[in-house]
C-alpha cells in the first residue's frame, strides 16, 4: 500500500501555528524510510497521524485507496489494527506472561484458541531475530530482548506497515546497532512498508530514504541510490 498525504496541517489548541505542515509526500509500498529531525520538530505527530491514532487534519491521507479522513475514529482502529503493526520505544510487554504468550498477544485478543500454525510464526519470528527462550517470562528479559520481542509482535499478523516510534531509543549500543540491522531485514522479508522516527543516525544509515523535519515541515530529503 502506497502512502499519499496532500495537504497536512495539524493545529493544536492555543498555538497559532501548524505543529505539522506537510503540503505533499508519497511513500510506496514496501520501501523503507526513516524520519529524522529535532526533537519537537514533529515525528511523532507525524506517525500518530498516518496511524490515525489522531485526528487526521490533512484534505488526503491515501493508504492505498483507503483515505483515512474519511473514517471515524473507531474505523481507523479497526483499520490500524488490521494493516499496522507499531514499536515503541517502550516495548510495554506484559509482565507475568512469557516472551512466546507476548508475541502472540495480538492473536489472543482475536481468537479463543491458539493455532499451531500461528505459535510456529511466532517461534520463527523469535528465531529469525536470535531468539529461542520462548517460555522465559517476559520481565526478567533484558532490554535488547524485549524490543525483539516487540517487533516480532508487532510483525506477528503479516501487517502492510510497521511503524516504529524511536525504536533504538532506550536500548544500549550494541542492542541498538542489532535492532537497527534486524528491523529493516525482517521488514524486507515480510515485504511491508517500514517508516520509522529516529534521532539515531546508525539506525537510519539503514534505510535508503530519509526524510528530515524541522519546525513541522520537511526540511530535505537524502536517497541512497
Ligand atoms: N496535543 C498537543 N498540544 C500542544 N502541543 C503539542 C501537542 N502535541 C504535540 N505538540 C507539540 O508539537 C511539537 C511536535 O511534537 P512531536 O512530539 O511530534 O515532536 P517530536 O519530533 O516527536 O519530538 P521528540 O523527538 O522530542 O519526541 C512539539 O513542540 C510538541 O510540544
Amino acid at each position: 500500500m502506497d502512502l499519499f498525504i496532500k495537504d497536512l496541517n495539524v493545529q493544536v489548541e492555543n498555538l497559532p501555528l501548524p505543529i505539522l505542515s506537510i503540503p505533499y509526500l508519497h511513500i510506496p509500498a514496501r520501501s523503507q524510510v526513516a524520519i529524522l529531525g529535532p526533537s519537537g520538530c514533529g515525528k511523532t505527530t507525524l506517525l500518530n497521524t498516518i496511524s490515525g491514532l489522531i485526528n487526521i487534519q490533512a484534505r488526503q491521507l491515501l493508504w492505498g485507496n483507503t483515505d483515512l479522513t474519511q473514517l471515524s475514529a473507531a474505523k481507523r482502529d479497526i483499520w490500524r489494527f488490521t494493516h499496522i503493526g507499531i514499536v515503541l520505544q517502550e516495548f510495554y510487554l506484559t509482565s507475568g506472561l512469557s516472551a512466546l504468550e507476548n508475541v502472540l498477544l495480538p492473536y489472543s485478543f482475536t481468537h479463543w484458541r491458539i493455532s499451531n500454525n500461528i505459535k510456529q510464526r511466532a517461534k520463527m519470528l523469535l528465531e529469525q531475530m536470535g531468539f529461542t527462550r520462548f517460555h522465559s517470562p517476559a520481565e526478567r528479559l533484558s532490554r535488547g530482548e524485549m524490543q525483539r520481542i516487540a517487533i516480532a509482535r508487532a510483525l506477528l499478523l503479516k501487517p502492510n506497515i510497521i511503524l516504529a516510534d524511536e525504536p533504538t531509543a532506550s536500548l544500549d549500543l550494541q542492542n541498538a546497532k542489532i535492532i537497527a540491522q534486524l528491523l529493516p531485514q525482517l521488514s524486507q522479508q515480510e515485504q511491508c512498508t517500514l517508516i520509522v522516527t529516529t534521532h539515531d543516525l546508525n539506525l537510519a544509515e539503514h534505510f535508503p530514504r530519509q526524510i528530515y523535519l524541522a519546525n513541522g515541515q520537511i526540511e530535505r530529503e537524502e536517497a541512497l541510490c
